[in-house]
């Protein structure tokens, strides 16, 4: 029933998640919303599109084809087990190519497969622009993702203004936009290969010169890490980083996915260096017309980020099925704030030995879990590793307290809802962006173990700035022992320290609904696409 936009231009798209009623009498403007393909981009751009639509907005929002037929198929796995499911008026995802032959395996990272995304997609991208046009529904402006290096390109040739979603917290844009002054001051994070836990312990002069930073930060935790990506890593983040400030000078806007009470003083310094519209040393100009958190974008159900049972689940881009039922049934009968959510995103990978401690200091803490355990998540797994594989790996010690109730493993939840229910009391993270402000605007704390890029500066912020969280003590290959894990998490769920950690992140909670409620960035935001002309 679904199809890519290459095969049929926008005349089959899927039922279960666009409208067909895209023709309306007046012309509205017509939003095309492109995220970086990778769940963490995909899921606030879906925020965007559901926002955009609901203030009046036509939205396209494409993704390549392979990820499409993931959304599409999840979706309907889902529809056939919970039974509901919410169509959007106006609103409509499609599928483009990305050039790669059909049997490429498109779920390993290879440098071929990020060089497909960052130079082969704005062909099948203008296709689309043009396929839009030729049904009647031209788009008015492009609201891209910052890491989709081509993206800039696409809007000079479609001739449309562009808006650059930019994904992750202000702070880490900040660290990226003065990397400059980083290397002037010392420390050239492009060229270090410290590995992130040596050297926190390692006393080193904190790095103070990136504007509105609200402290030193240790070079251990900025976000431009060689240890998991080497010189091919660094490269890329080099490359986008480059290209796309070099352009921003020419958007619209950039909106951040974060809200200013989180982030005031990096708001701040950033509003400031912009409203001044100094040069750039290596950008220029890089300055857009403006500059807005409109965050936080996360799924809402009656005024309450994620909710239980609701629209969590009708903003239908998850890649897997959530487990939803499995987890409400299963939270609605432990205690209040009894349980750690235990969940690692939707790139991260870990080793069967690391399985297991991490499943023997689970158990050994003695707290009750409800373990995400993606299908690709243990590496050498596959994707259609059974549960009784999964089975198989977990260690004896773990499968007692799963059988006893206290601990619960799903392949994939409804993250959102999950830590809004009441049963929550704690959420074991690998700090991705949106993992963190949905742990935050739940009012749950956190205990981080980060991988890699961002997560290691979201760990930071919200352990050492916003003190709603802990790190995980691990060694210098990131891997934890079981009395590590062990400790983490009684140390997250119970005590003082725990105690004033929850009463810090339910002050962040409440501020975060506040951003939500009155939501007047996203509306002036809103109110600039409005003020676009109509192609
Ligand atoms: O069982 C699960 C587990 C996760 N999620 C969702 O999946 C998303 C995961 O996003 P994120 O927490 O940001 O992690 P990653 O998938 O690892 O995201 C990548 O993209 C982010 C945004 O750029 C970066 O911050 C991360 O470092 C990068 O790894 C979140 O919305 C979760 O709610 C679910 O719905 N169900």
């Amino acid at each position: 029933m679904a199809a890519s936009c290459h095969e049929q231009p926008g005349q089959q798209q899927a039922e279960l998640i666009s409208s067909s009623n895209l023709g309306s009498i007046k012309p509205s403007p017509h939003a095309l919303l492109l995220p970086y393909p990778a769940q963490g981009h995909i899921n606030p751009f879906m925020q965007v599109g559901q926002r955009l639509v609901a203030q009046g907005v036509r939205v396209t929002l494409a993704t390549v084809d392979h990820l499409y037929a993931k959304i599409v198929r999840s979706s309907q796995q889902q529809l056939s087990s919970s039974g509901t499911h919410t169509a959007h008026n106006h609103f409509q995802l499609l599928g483009i190519k990305d050039g790669l032959p059909p049997d490429f395996d498109r779920d390993t990272w290879t440098e071929f497969l990020q060089n497909s995304i960052d130079y082969g997609l704005l062909e099948s991208a203008l296709e689309l622009v043009e396929s839009l046009a030729s049904q009647g529904h031209p788009i008015t402006c492009i609201v891209s993702d910052f890491f989709l290096r081509w993206a800039s390109s696409l809007a000079e040739q479609a001739a449309v203004p562009e808006f650059i979603l930019w994904p992750q917290c202000a702070s880490v844009f900040s660290i990226y936009l003065h990397v400059d002054a980083i290397i002037a001051s010392g420390y050239d994070p492009f060229e270090a290969n410290v590995p992130a836990t040596a050297s926190r312990e390692t006393p080193m002069t904190l790095i103070t010169c990136v504007p509105g930073l609200p402290m030193g930060i240790h070079p251990g935790d900025l976000p431009l890490e060689y240890r998991f990506f080497g010189k091919a890593g660094v490269d890329w983040i080099r490359g986008v980083l480059s290209d796309r400030f070099k352009c921003m000078g020419k958007a619209m806007g950039v909106i951040g996915n974060s809200f200013e009470a989180l982030e005031p003083e990096v708001l701040g310094a950033l509003t400031l260096e912009f409203q001044k519209g100094i040069p750039h040393p290596n950008y220029g100009n890089c300055w857009p017309k403006s500059i807005r958190l409109v965050g936080p974008l996360l799924p809402m159900t009656e005024g309450k980020v994620g909710g239980v049972g609701g629209d969590a689940v009708s903003g239908a881009s998850s890649f897997w099925a959530e487990e939803v039922d499995e987890c409400r049934e299963w939270l609605d009968l432990q205690p209040s704030a009894s349980v750690i959510l235990v969940a690692f995103g939707s790139i991260s990978t870990m080793n069967v030995e690391q399985v297991q401690e991490l499943a023997l200091g689970l158990a050994g803490s003695g707290e009750r879990c409800l373990w995400v355990i993606r299908e690709n998540a243990i590496k050498g797994g596959s994707e259609a590793e059974s549960s009784v594989q999964l089975e198989e790996v977990l260690p004896k010690g773990f499968l007692e307290k799963r059988k006893q109730g206290v601990c619960k493993v799903v392949r994939w939840a409804p993250q959102a809802m999950v830590l809004s229910h009441p049963a929550v009391g704690g959420f074991f993270s690998h700090c991705g962006w949106n993992s963190t402000l949905e742990s935050l605007c739940s009012g749950v704390p956190l205990l981080g173990w980060p991988w890699f890029m961002d997560q290691v500066t979201n760990c930071w912020l919200a352990s050492q700035v916003w003190k709603v969280g802990l790190t995980l003590e691990r060694d210098q290959n990131n891997q934890a022992s079981r009395a590590q894990v062990e400790r983490g998490v009684r140390q997250l769920m119970s005590g003082a320290l725990a105690s004033s950690l929850r009463a810090r992140a339910r002050q962040l909670s409440d501020l975060a609904h506040q951003a939500l409620l009155l939501n007047h960035n996203f509306l002036s935001f809103v109110d600039d696409i409005r003020n676009l002309p109509l192609v």
